[in-house]
């Protein structure tokens, strides 16, 4: 198999005004560097549309941070694949774990939105992860593997990203250690690939506290196929060398 084009993607949570768009992409326009990964912000649904405009001819792509299971209707505060498409976005977050906790989403609705994201023409990037407790129990590789079975749609893998993110690890400062998550992600590509034959080629990212000093052991490691990074990209400096960081 050839090896997958890292995704090195940014998450800005609910941080962003216009002017800080304008800082970031004035930064990456200036940059020098380049990546072999592919570069993704999600920023919030505010700056979807002024971020596709922003990033023209940088090679960013641009996504949202939730999206919900159905294409219209009265919901109100929240936004639809069809709209996050229309703004020119390509990607969608679902499942992230704060939304987990703050939204009480189950895997079943996170499954119903990465429907919607395909349905939309959208790439789903469903994360999963485990709880503090639950690693010191003993139980990672069951609980990722059973909210992956649960939150995956039918089908066709190929067009899915899934982003392993352990809860402990995420705006903590703490990271999984390289062996911590080559076990999460040969096993979840494992699982990937006993339920579709193109489970092989979904890019399974990590999650939590990277920053430019963790990034080239995390993408080294195998089965890591980019980054899913909180609060590292929004510094324009820190994301462009986590973006120099892939492996060659
Ligand atoms: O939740 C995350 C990305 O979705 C990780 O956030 P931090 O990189 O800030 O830990």
């Amino acid at each position: 198999m050839t090896a997958l084009k890292p995704l090195i993607a940014g998450n800005w949570k609910m941080v962003g005004l216009p002017d800080d768009l304008g800082r970031f992409a004035e930064a990456m326009r200036a940059w020098g560097g380049t990546s072999r990964g592919d570069l993704l912000i999600c920023p919030p649904a505010t700056l979807i549309g002024a971020a596709v405009q922003a990033f023209n001819g940088l090679g960013i792509a641009v996504g949202g941070q939730d999206c919900h299971a159905k294409a219209s209707g009265a919901h109100t505060g929240d936004i639809a694949a069809p709209m996050i498409a229309a703004a020119g976005g390509a990607f969608v977050i679902v499942g992230h774990s704060e939304r987990r906790a703050d939204h009480a989403e189950t895997d079943a609705q996170v499954r119903a939105k990465a429907e919607a994201a395909l349905a939309a023409g959208l790439t789903p990037i469903i994360c999963i992860g485990e709880q503090l407790q639950q690693r010191q129990a003993g139980e990672t590789l069951a609980v990722v593997e059973a909210s992956l079975r649960a939150s995956l749609p039918e089908g066709d893998l190929a067009r899915l990203v899934i982003a392993y993110e352990p809860v402990w690890a995420i705006g903590t400062g703490l990271t999984a250690n390289a062996d911590q998550i080559a076990e999460v992600h040969a096993h979840l590509r494992q699982v990937l690939t006993s339920i579709h034959a193109s489970g092989a080629q979904v890019k399974l990212l990590y999650g939590g506290s990277v920053k430019p000093g963790n990034a080239v052991e995390i993408l080294s490691v195998a089965d890591v196929n980019g980054v899913l990074v909180g609060g590292a990209s929004l510094i324009a400096a820190d994301f462009q060398a986590i973006a120099m960081a892939c492996p060659a």
